[in-house]
Order: C-alpha cells, then sequence, then structure tokens
C-alpha cells in the first residue's frame, strides 16, 4: 500500500498551471495585487489538473493521536494521561479544534494511532459542549487504529520497528482515502500526544542536517533547565540512532512518533489523490518531511496553514519550500493553526471561480 501510493503521486500539471496564471492575469485587479494567493492557486490548479480547481469545500480535520516513550526522559511538564484525556475532550466536540472546526464547516475524525491509557469514549448525556444545533455528521468520529500503545523512548532504543512504522503511515494513507471519499476536498493534519515535540525536533534534526538546538523549542512551554535538557535529550537519540535521511521508514521507526508516522501517510495519501493537505503546527511539518524523503512530488500537494512558534517548524518550512499562510504565534497542534487558514486557501481558489475579468466587466486596462 505504501509503493503504490508513492508511485502515484506525480508533479504538478504545467497545462493546468499556465492556464491559471493566464487567467490570475486576466482577472479585474492589479497584477500580483493577491500576493501569496495567486501563486497558491496556481499550485491548487496544477494539483487538481483543473483551471479553475475545485473550491477546498468541505474540509476533513484528522487528529491523530499517540504516546510516546522518551515521555519517561521529562521532556514535558504534562502527564501521559492527558493525551487520553484530550481525545475524550476532542470526541465531546470541547477543544479548541472543535470549536475552530465548527467555525470552518470542517468534520473532525479522531484517531487512535497509539495513545497509552484507556479513552473514555463514553458519550456524555447532556451532548457534545459547544456544539449545540449541530446535526449528527458534525459530531466527531473516532477510528481506533492502535499500532502499539505509544512508542518505546528513543534515547534507549528504537522509538519503533520498521513493521510498526510502516503500519502506522498505512494508517495514514487509509484515512487519507476514506476521508475523500466521503467527499473531503481537502484534508487538514491534527496531532495530539504529550511530549510529540521531541520527536518532532528529532525528526527535523535528521531530515534537515539541523542540529538538536536549532530543531528543539519548547513545546506545551518548558523552563529554560528542561529546555536545556530536551536539547540534549534530541541529540542523544540522534547519536545513538544516526538515522539515514535517505531511509524516512528508518528514520520514522528510529526517533519519530506513530502520529507522526501516520500524518506522513496521510500527506502521502492525499498527495496520490492530487487532494491538498493543509498542514498545522510543528508536527505535520515534521511529518512533511518525512513525505517528500519517500515522494518528492508530494510537496505539490502540501499548503502550510501557519508558522508553528516552535523553531523547528521554521526549520523544516525553508526545507519544503513553503510559506505559511498565517503567522499568529500558536503552538497549539490539534489542527488549529490550519483551520484559521483554511479561509485563505478558499480564498484563493474563489477567485478564479468568480473574479470578473477586464474584458467581461468592461474594465479597462493599462
Ligand atoms: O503544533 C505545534 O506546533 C505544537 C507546538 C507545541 C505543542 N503542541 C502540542 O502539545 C503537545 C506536545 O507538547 P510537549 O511539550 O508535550 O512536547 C502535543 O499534543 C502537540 O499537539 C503543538
Ligand atoms: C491541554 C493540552 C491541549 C493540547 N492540544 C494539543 N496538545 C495539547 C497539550 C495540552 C497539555
Amino acid at each position: 500500500m505504501l509503493e503504490t501510493t508513492i508511485a502515484a503521486i506525480g508533479p504538478l500539471d504545467e497545462p493546468a498551471m499556465t492556464a491559471a496564471r493566464q487567467l490570475q492575469a486576466r482577472l479585474t485587479k492589479p497584477a500580483g495585487s493577491l500576493g501569496t494567493l495567486e501563486e497558491l492557486s496556481v499550485r491548487l490548479a496544477g494539483l487538481a489538473r483543473s483551471c479553475p480547481p475545485p473550491l477546498p469545500d468541505p474540509a476533513a480535520v484528522a487528529i491523530f493521536a499517540g504516546d510516546h516513550g522518551v515521555h519517561a526522559q521529562r521532556v514535558t511538564p504534562w502527564p501521559q494521561e492527558v493525551t487520553a484525556q484530550m481525545v475524550g475532550n476532542f470526541l465531546a466536540g470541547g477543544a479548541v479544534v472543535n470549536a475552530f472546526a465548527r467555525q470552518a464547516g470542517a468534520t473532525v475524525t479522531v484517531i487512535d494511532v497509539g495513545v497509552a491509557n484507556p479513552l473514555d469514549t463514553a458519550p456524555d448525556p447532556s451532548g457534545p459542549a459547544g456544539s449545540a444545533g449541530s446535526d449528527r455528521d458534525d459530531v466527531p468520529r473516532l477510528v481506533s487504529a492502535t499500532v502499539r500503545r505509544g512508542t518505546r523512548d528513543m534515547t534507549v532504543t528504537a522509538a519503533l520497528t520498521r513493521d510498526e512504522a510502516r503500519a502506522a503511515v498505512e494508517v495514514g494513507i487509509r484515512i487519507a482515502g476514506e476521508l475523500i471519499d466521503a467527499g473531503a476536498a481537502i484534508l487538514v493534519t491534527g496531532d495530539m500526544g504529550i511530549a510529540n515535540t521531541t520527536p518532532a525536533a528529532a525528526l527535523i534534526a535528521a531530515f534537515t542536517g539541523a542540529d538538536a538546538a536549532e530543531a528543539t523549542g519548547r513545546g506545551t512551554g518548558v523552563d529554560d533547565p528542561t529546555y536545556q535538557h530536551k536539547i540534549e535529550v534530541v541529540g542523544a537519540a540522534l547519536r545513538r540512532h544516526t538515522p539515514d535521511p535517505t531511509d524516512p521508514l528508518g528514520v520514522l521507526a528510529a526517533v519519530g512518533g506513530l502520529e507522526h508516522a501516520a500524518l506522513t501517510g496521510l500527506i502521502l495519501g492525499a498527495a496520490a489523490r492530487r487532494v491538498p493537505v493543509l498542514l498545522d503546527g510543528v508536527i505535520a511539518v515534521s511529518a512533511a518531511l518525512a513525505a517528500v524523503a519517500f515522494a518528492p512530488d508530494a510537496v505539490g500537494a502540501m499548503v502550510a496553514g501557519h508558522r508553528s512558534a516552535e523553531p523547528g517548524a521554521t526549520v523544516a518550512l525553508r526545507r519544503l519550500g513553503l510559506t505559511p499562510l498565517i503567522d499568529l504565534g500558536l503552538r497549539l497542534g490539534e489542527g488549529t493553526g490550519a483551520l484559521l487558514a483554511l479561509p485563505v486557501v478558499t480564498g484563493a481558489v474563489r477567485v478564479l471561480h468568480e473574479v470578473a475579468t477586464f474584458d467581461s466587466a468592461g474594465v479597462a486596462e493599462k
């Protein structure tokens, strides 16, 4: 499944991109006045192989949840149980991602690929928090696709076996296919996993060659001594495994996480179906680096929703050559920054569908 998905990923379609550039030049606005949105609309036309490309509606958020053996190294102040508890919150509709998804009209699917603690998924008799008036279709959905109940501690041994990493990637590919088959026109990445900014930093360092200090951030907000310790943990894991960036499955297995690997699969699955994938924060962009290591053309399907405050996100975005659409200092994850960027993507495409040309509107050109 991984190999066939990689084989299905191809370059952007040049004729559709040329058509989009030519249409942009005829629309009633000064050339280039929509800045980044113009190039985004061209890219999305190339991805869809049509001009105009379809509007990115409806959107589907896929939140992959997993736990991390490296939590034992005290790289985060939060207890591991919070991963399972936040999954319960997503399913009850009470997290920030749910509020933003309701605002964007996006569905929310939570995929348990490796949560260590039991999930409390009993329905709340009072109904989903904050979702008054929503119909059944808007209720967040849980998919149980546990590969293992959390990774191993990457400072001691490989976080995953190659088979486990592959299984998690293939969960992501399967979810991409299911969401697209159900009608999603854009996929939005989400993640939940206490301690997951540590493997994200290690992945970014492994794929870009950045050192541990450049790739590592404060995650949920660690104090100065813990931050220094976290950089050492990332550095120690990299020294132990010396991951080979040309072997993405090996890198994901050595220093990755189950949600990172599943997000890699989601991105590859979207790219293979030529559907855009809106990237959220540092966990998503670390997975995106693995995706381009599998299939360089996968970058054509990626839209960087926002610039996470985590420094590793900027390192990864630079390597991917992606300009984030918004930069608001967010560092929450869950898909929140990407969802806020969704109207920008929609706007970029809507212009190609709806804006009059100089000819049709009788507006004089310079
Ligand atoms: O999306 C981001 O860039 C981001 C930055 C910092 C923290 N997070 C979220 O916070 C959790 C990981 O933080 P930590 O400090 O426990 O590694 C995990 O659930 C992530 O979704 C996410
Ligand atoms: C409360 C909380 C909510 C989150 N959402 C994503 N990561 C998170 C981490 C914590 C700690």
